[in-house]
This record gives C-alpha cells, structure tokens and sequence, in this order.
C-alpha cells in the first residue's frame, strides 16, 4: 500500500478540563486533499479537538501534527496563514460591514487588495452573502454564519476547519457549499468539518465518529455502512453507541513521523496531490532562511495593517465608544468644576438677638441708618450699643443669612429638626457686658456669659458644620476690628494673638477646588482610558474574535501594540482638553511646566489603559471586569489623599495608599500647578516614577497571562 502524507495526526490525545475527561486516548487522522467529517453529539469534545488542532488549546497529553508541524511551533504556520478556521460562534466584529469581516481576514494573511476583492465577489455569489456595506450586527444569523464561513475561505488556505459551518442554512445553500468544499479538496485542500446533520458527511471522504473523547470509528461513510450493515450513517451512529463499551480499545504506539499516516491508519486516496495557489497559501519549506524572514516580517507588517483598520472601524462606528472617549473627559471636569470644592453660599443661620428686641426699634433697629453703636466719649473711654446689629452685617458678608427667631429654644429646635444649621444668640446686654469685658479684663461671670454670642451647630454635616465654624471666626475678626477702628483703639488688639502672613504658596483664601483638582484630571483620564479598553478587549474575546484573530495568526503582542498605539492617540486628545479647561476655563495655576504636567497626565493614562488590559485578560466577564473595576478604583479614589489627606491614616494604610498608582502622581500635579515643581524636583520626578512601575508591571502581568494562557 502506498504511504500517503497526512495534513492532519492526533495519537492518544487527552484532554480534561477539571475532573471532566473531554478527550480520551483519541486518534485522528486527516489525509491531504481530504474532507474529513467529524460526528458526535452535543458535548462530546468536537469543538475542544479543533482548538487543539489549530493550536489554541494544548493537549494535557498526546500528539497533534498539522501540514507536517506542530501547531504553535515557529515556522509552522499553524496558527497562521495555512489554516482557515471558521469557529462555532460567528466571531466576528459586528461593527464590521460584510465587506470589512472578509478583507480584515485576508489583510491578516497579507493578500493583496485586488486578490481580496476577486475573492470576495466569488464568496459572494458562492454564498449568496449580503450586501458588502451591510454591518454584520444588522445580518440575520444565518446570513452572519455565510459570512462568517467566507471569512474562512478568503485565503484559500491548505488547510479549512469549519466548526458547523452549515448550521441554519437552507439545504440548498448547504448543498453549494459541500460542492465547494468537494471542488476544493480536489484541488488539494484539506477540509474538517464538523456537522450535526449526519446525512449530508455522505459527502465526506472519511468520517470520524467522535462519543465521549474517543473515536468508535473513523472510515469512508460507504465502508462504516457496510461495516455496520445499515442503511443510514445515523443507524450505524446509533448501534456503534450502544456497542461502545463492548468494542476492545485499538491502542498503537506513538509515532514519531509527523508527515506520514501510520501503516496501520493508511486508506487509499483518490486525489491528486495538492497544488500551491500562490506564495501566501503555499508551505514555506522551500524557501530560504533570508526569504522566510522577509515574508514573516511581511505577513507581521500585513497583522498590524488588519488589526489597526479593525480598530479604527470598531472605534468610528460605535458612537457610545466615541461620545465616552472624547465627550466624557470635557463632562467630567466640567461637572467636577462647577460642583466640587466651592464655599457653601447662602447658609440660613437661626439668630435669637435679644438686644434688638428689647430696643425701642425692636428687630427693625438693626436696619436703620441712624443707629448709632459706638461713641467716643472725652474720657477716651467708648460706649458700646446694638452691637449685635455689626455682628450679623460682618456675618451676611460670609454667606451667612439670618432667619429671626424669638426665643433660643425655637431656634435650637428648628436646628434639631434639620430646617437650619446653626442657631446664635445675643444676650439683651452683649454690648455693654462686651465693653465691660474689653475695657475692664476681670469682669464677673454673668457679664462674661453675656458678652459671648453663644453659638449651637449642627455638627452631622461636617463640610457645613465647619464651614459656619469657619466663617463665624472670620465674621469675629473684622466685626471687632471695626468696633476697635470706631472706638479708636488699634484694630488687632482683641484678636487672637496668631498672625498669619501672606503664604509661601497658594492664596490666603483658598478654595478646596484647586487642591482636589490634580487628583481628580488625574483619575478622570486613569478612569476612562480603563473602562473603554477592558470593555472593547472582553467584548472581542467574548465574541471569539480575538480567539479566531489568533488562529488566523495574529499575535496578542500585535494587538496590545496597535491597541496602545490608537489609544494613546485618544488619551492625547483627553489630556489636551481636560487642561485647556482646568486652566483656561477654571483658573487653575499653572505655574510648572504646562509640558511636563500633559506628559505626566498622559503617562497616567496610559497607566489606566494598561490598568484595563489587565482586567480584559485576568477576568472571563463583562460582569467580572466590571466587579473588579469598581472594587479597585473605589480604593485608589479613597486611599489617594484628595477626599483626605494621608496624614489622617494609619502608618501601614499610609504606604499602602502611597503604592497606589495615583496617589503620589497626583501630588506631583499638584506641585506643579501651585508651586511650579519641576521635573528635577523630587516631588514631581516620584509621580513619574510610580506612574512608570505601574505601567511596566501591569504590562508584565498582562504578558505573562497572554503567554501562558492562550484563550
Ligand atoms: N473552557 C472550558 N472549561 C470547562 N469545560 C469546558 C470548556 N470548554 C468546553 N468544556 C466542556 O467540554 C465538553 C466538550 O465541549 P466541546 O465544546 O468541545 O463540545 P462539542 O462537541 O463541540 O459540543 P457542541 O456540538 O455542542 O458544540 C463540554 O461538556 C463542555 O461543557
């Protein structure tokens, strides 16, 4: 018998996925120029044994040869140009029009635009394909998997895998399609297919019929039916289940020849031997070392082109994608401005001032123009009247409104029942006990308890609390400078003893705004760039396009490259907008460099990309990344030092929070907005430093996760 070339050898293959035996000691073998069907039911590993072939998932042990390698080896194009793999899902892009599905394929396998476009009209009619503008998302299902069928066939490849390409497609359209792939192994490809309409492998060469892990029987459908003397391939399938357990397990030894069928396994063909297409579909082995480089660095050229049209497709017509990247930076600062950080305005205080109402005037004296509080007497001594009147004025002019209430229990209970959030009193003597008081030192405690203003707080909101706090201490300051100034005395000599000179950075009055602000740009473009790169990255791995991508021979380096190549591109526009507005839209200082602030933001971004590439290739759902996103970024806002400040932690949560990637950046930031750090400062050079460990170690993890574990 004459020993004829195998395109494809599996020999004692096993393969469990936890305790679940999914390949059990299989053999397989597929001629060159064959079509090779392969049966079982539902769960029986058909889908696992092809992921093993095309290289995509390794055997726990056992062989696979494919066209003379092994797949994953360099240089055995397997994964790559000399297979086409049409998988079970339709794994396509659905942004993708039928036109782009096709050519995003054929790019990868470095075909020429006009070699594309030939074929594709041919799969076209061949296929009935829809419209080539129509996008895949908007193709019915059975239209999508005709598609998804031509995407495989585009290359012309050696070697076609189809994963139930018939499924859903009327008998005629399945019809044309086994005349094709009958054409097509005559010509010398090798086709496996796998099928749930048993009837229509008749047309197969050779059928394996694949239950629980292991093959009971791999032969020519006319052979299997006169073998099991039945009419159908579904009786023979039927009686070869049953006598399963009672047929002795065939057991040969492991070859070592992965380009030859074993003796044992040898069948008679009826083909000639395969003619090569052209330099792309055709083996390498020929070529010469120099030459095999060049077409590598080529078909890597041909990747990286398909990839990034794929990118850019995906991102140009997915408006939500778009409307996130550029609209949602401008709205996130925007809001954050014109929300976060502002002094309260217009806070209703509860006033009890039983000075005024005992005058003759009543409440109304406060508002007359001819009230006169202070007088100069000739004795230098000054006497004092309705002083409680200047108090309220000093304290209207810190955003502080009084509402008049009669008595200090109705002030103090609308305090307690949340109407208003403080409630002040004014003894009926505040002003002579508090001249008393000022002139004398030694005064008796009753006078003492009258000349203060006695203040209750509701202290629950503390932003508020201490806010009235705040301003009721400044309201005391120019209220008794101004009483000094009337009564002629010098204006600081009953203020508290603590003087506090212009700063050495920042504004005497400043706003919790310009302090939140680095930290908050900072998390914004961290935040962003995360999200649409874990989403857009778990969204193509749960559609199988990254898998099939990677079957077709795109390398997961490729992808990360073109990805941080067009995001970076994005995170440029971000970090441009969102300082054009800090600065000239807000006021934000920018005392620093305005370029090495852009390049730190943009380094944090980067950071945030590589953050959500870590998250695409560590979690196995939308749902997962989603979980652990939140969980994650909750901690790094909190722990940061803008909501507050690291020196109110404990020492070991400190260096936590300190490790995290935008605590020390964002005082970097900060330095250089308000105090023109620069680089050569060690504030500023530590926000690059932990932004750049952040970068390589999440980049490190990603890498190691992509190498060792494929899918
Ligand atoms: N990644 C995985 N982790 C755990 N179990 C898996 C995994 N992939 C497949 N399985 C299990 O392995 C068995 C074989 O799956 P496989 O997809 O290979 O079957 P199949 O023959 O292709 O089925 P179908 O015809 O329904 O597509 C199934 O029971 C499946 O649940």
């Amino acid at each position: 018998m004459a020993v004829r070339e195998a395109a494809v050898i599996v020999e004692c293959a096993n393969k469990s996925y936890g305790q679940q035996n999914v390949l059990n000691d299989l053999d397989l073998t597929v001629e060159k120029g064959t079509i090779y069907g392969l049966l079982g039911p539902s769960g029986c590993g058909k889908t696992t044994l092809l992921s093993c072939i095309v290289g995509r998932r390794s055997l726990d042990s056992g062989n696979v040869w494919v066209l003379g390698g092994k797949p994953g080896e360099k240089g055995s194009g397997v994964p790559g140009p000399r297979v086409g793999y049409m998988p079970q899902d339709i794994a396509l892009v659905g942004e993708f029009t039928v036109r782009d599905a096709v050519y995003y394929f054929g790019r990868i396998y470095g075909m020429e635009h006009k070699k594309m476009t030939e074929r594709f009209e041919f799969l076209s009619s061949l296929l009935d394909l829809p419209s080539g503008n129509r996008l895949i998302k908007n193709c019915s299902g059975g239209q999508q998997r005709r598609v998804s069928l031509a995407a495989a066939l585009v290359h012309d490849p050696e070697l076609l895998i189809l994963d139930e390409p018939t499924v859903g497609l009327d008998p005629v359209l399945r019809e044309q399609i086994w005349k094709f792939l009958t054409d097509v192994a005559q010509q010398g490809t090798t086709v496996i297919i796998t099928t749930h309409y048993i009837d229509e492998t008749k047309q197969a060469h050779k059928i394996g019929l694949l239950r629980d892990g292991q093959l009971l029987a791999e032969d020519s459908p006319d052979e299997i039916l006169r073998k099991f003397e039945c009419n159908t391939l579904e009786e023979a399938f039927l009686k070869l289940a049953l006598a399963q357990y009672e047929i002795p397990q065939r057991r040969p030894p492991p070859t070592v020849s992965p380009d030859v069928i074993p003796e044992s396994r040898q069948i008679e063909s009826v083909y000639e031997s395969r003619e090569t297409f052209n330099a792309v579909n055709g083996s390498t082995d020929v070529l010469t070392k120099k030459e095999k480089s060049i077409r590598s660095r080529n078909l890597s050229r041909s990747r990286y082109k398909a990839v990034f049209i794929k990118c850019i497709q995906q991102f140009c017509r997915h408006p939500g994608g778009l409307i996130f990247s550029i609209l949602f930076p401008i709205i996130e600062v925007v809001a954050f401005f014109l929300a976060v950080g502002h002094d309260p305005r217009d806070l209703q205080i509860a006033v009890v001032n039983e000075e005024a109402v005992f005058s003759p005037f009543g409440l109304d004296i406060c508002r007359r123009s001819d009230l006169q509080t202070t007088k100069l007497l000739k004795d230098g001594t000054c006497e004092l009247y309705m002083l409680g009147c200047w108090f309220l004025e000093e304290m209207e002019n810190k955003e502080l409104v009084q509402t008049v209430y009669n008595s200090t229990e109705e002030a103090k209970s609308a305090v307690a029942t949340g109407k208003l959030y403080a409630a002040l009193h004014f003894a009926q003597n505040f002003s002579e006990a508090l001249g008393l008081r000022v002139a004398e030192g030694e005064v008796a405690d009753r006078t003492l308890a009258e000349s203060n203003i006695r203040v209750w707080l509701d202290m629950t909101n503390h932003q508020i609390s201490y806010f009235i706090k705040q301003q009721l201490h400044k309201a005391y300051e120019s209220f008794t400078k101004r009483v000094m100034r009337a009564c002629d005395r010098p204006e600081n000599i009953i203020q508290i003893p603590v003087n506090f000179h212009d700063p050495i950075y920042g504004k005497k009055e400043p706003e919790m705004v310009g302090y939140m602000a680095p930290g908050i740009l900072i998390t914004i473009i961290f935040f962003l760039p995360s999200v649409v790169t874990s989403t857009l990255m778990i969204g193509d791995r749960l559609e199988g396009v990254w898998e099939r991508s990677a079957v077709a021979g795109v390398r997961p380096r490729e992808m990360l490259n073109v990805h941080i190549a067009l995001q970076s591109v994005v995170i440029v526009v971000q970090t441009i907008e969102m300082m054009v507005l800090a600065f000239a839209g807000y006021g934000i200082p920018s005392r620093g460099s305005n370029i090495t602030c852009g390049i730190l933001l943009f380094l944090q971004g980067l950071s945030g990309m590589c953050y959500g590439f870590l998250l695409s290739v560590y979690c196995t759902s939308h749902t997962m990344a989603f979980f652990v996103a939140t969980g994650s970024f909750y901690p790094m806002i909190l722990l940061c030092g803008i909501l507050w400040p690291l020196e109110g932690m404990s020492g070991g949560l400190r260096y936590f929070a300190l490790a995290l990637p935008f605590t020390i950046p964002s005082n970097s930031l900060r330095d250089m907005f308000e105090k023109g750090a620069s680089i050569t400062d060690s504030t500023v050079y530590n926000g690059f430093l932990v932004t750049f460990l952040w970068i390589f170690i999440t980049l490190g993890l990603i890498l190691l996760r992509l190498k060792y574990k494929k899918t």
